[in-house]
């Protein structure tokens, strides 16, 4: 019997108190396994694991301490399926980063220097790659002659004109901070952004995109032929939309008030910003299902969030219609893009001028499949299109180590 050539990829996305995983057969596109580790840090952690062949989910709450914990938890889980990390035929684990700077344009074989920028970038992405390193340097430990690749958050963006990519502040000063736009969710903006092109017919090339990143985090790209010409999120993955528990934009002079008037430190109006606002900070619930339950139920705070949300996302909707002149499609993805209709439908009500309508019923079918929701007369295309940054790690990973 002659031994398979290694065709799996595990994926790796560690966020900032979870980790997700899936592994991927890259010969057929199967999914053998995967899951999530949440609330890591929190005392009552939960792992949820789906086996092979549609076996029985496993599921256990128990503490875990630290994301290397959890990496460990989920090789064992992995390993009583006979999936583990030493299996011969996994050809690589892809690691999504979130920070990669102005440096990483590409998916990047990673070793010691590698780990060293992304450890320079800290500071800039706080919540986010301290939690890719740890994942990094675990899987290393585990698995130390497995090629290891990670893919970055801000790859895509780095087509971003000067225009788009610079804040106008003293050239001097961002220069030697590095303080520029560097935008978040590349790779869901580039593979959602490709799969419209298919759905209208077309080559990337050809169509002018506006992708909405609905997820707890929330990013809008302007997409022109297949490039990146600006996108909502800044430095750090703050700027831009209302989201789950981030701000989102805000006059800058917010934080200076908090600090002279307020009283508060630098953490505490990080942790503010970062985590206490957003749809949380305005009503307490971040999911956007409990925010439409209270509405109907009448809750003014619940309301009122919804609004703020919609209205944010009204002005990207406009701003990126103007940076690119012509579009060919509005498209919806990820938590709240793919599963929330009445945010798709007030997201796009009244613009009818600019060609956008979206079809009742259209909007309120359900499924895991690119679909249209505008009607067939629109002059520009609404649609939804699920993401699945695990499948862009997996294949960019695998196009990397198989050369
Ligand atoms: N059926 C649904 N209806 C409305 N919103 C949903 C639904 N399912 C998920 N969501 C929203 O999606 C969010 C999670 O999105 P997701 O893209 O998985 O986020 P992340 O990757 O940032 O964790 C939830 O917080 C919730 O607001
Ligand atoms: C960059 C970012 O915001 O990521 P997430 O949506 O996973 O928090
Ligand atoms: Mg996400």
């Amino acid at each position: 019997m002659t031994e398979a050539r290694p065709h799996r990829v595990l994926v790796l996305n560690s966020g900032s108190s979870s980790v997700k995983y899936q592994l991927l057969d890259m010969r057929d596109g199967s999914r053998p396994a995967g899951g999530l580790v949440e609330r890591i840090g929190e005392g009552s952690s939960r792992l949820v694991h789906t086996p092979p062949g549609g076996g029985e989910v496993r599921e256990r709450t128990e503490p875990i301490a630290d994301h290397a914990a959890a990496l460990k938890a989920v090789a064992a889980e992995l390993a009583a399926d006979g999936l583990g990390l030493d299996s011969p035929e996994l050809a690589a684990i892809g690691h999504r980063v979130v920070h990669g700077g102005k440096h990483f344009t590409e998916p990047t074989l990673i070793d010691e220097a590698v780990l060293a920028e992304i450890e320079r970038l800290i500071p800039v992405a706080p919540l986010h790659n301290p939690a890719n390193l740890t994942g990094i340097r675990t899987a290393r430990e585990l698995r130390p002659d497995l090629p290891q690749v990670a893919v970055f958050d801000t790859a895509f963006h780095t087509t971003m004109p000067e225009a788009a990519a610079r804040y106008a502040i003293d050239v001097a000063t961002a220069d030697a901070h590095r303080i520029r736009r560097y935008g978040f969710h590349g790779t869901s903006h580039a593979y959602v952004s490709r799969r419209t092109a298919e759905l209208l017919g077309k080559e990337p090339s050809e169509v002018n995109v506006i992708v909405l990143h609905l997820g707890n985090g929330a990013s809008a790209s302007a997409v022109r032929g297949g490039r990146c010409e600006d996108t909502s999120m800044g430095l750090t993955p703050l700027e831009g939309l209302v989201m789950g528990t981030r701000s989102g934009d805000v006059d800058p002079a917010v934080v200076f008030h908090l600090k002279r008037v307020a009283g508060m430190d630098t953490d505490e109006i990080d942790t503010l910003l970062n985590k206490r606002s957003g749809l949380v900070g305005l009503c307490g619930d971040n999911d956007m299902r409990e925010i439409r339950r209270r509405i109907e139920e009448g809750d003014e705070a619940a309301r009122l969030a919804f609004d703020i949300y919609i209205h944010r996302l009204r002005k990207y909707i406009g701003a990126y219609y103007a940076v690119l002149g012509r579009v060919d499609a509005v498209v919806f993805t990820a938590g709240v893009g793919e599963n929330a209709a009445p945010v798709r439908e007030a997201a796009i009500a009244g613009l009818e001028e600019l060609g956008l309508v979206v079809d009742g019923e259209l909007n309120a079918v359900r499924g895991d499949e690119p679909r249209l929701i505008s009607p067939v007369y629109a002059r520009v295309a609404v649609a939804v299109v699920p993401t699945d940054e695990e499948l862009e790690i997996a294949t960019q990973t695998y196009a990397l180590v198989r050369g």
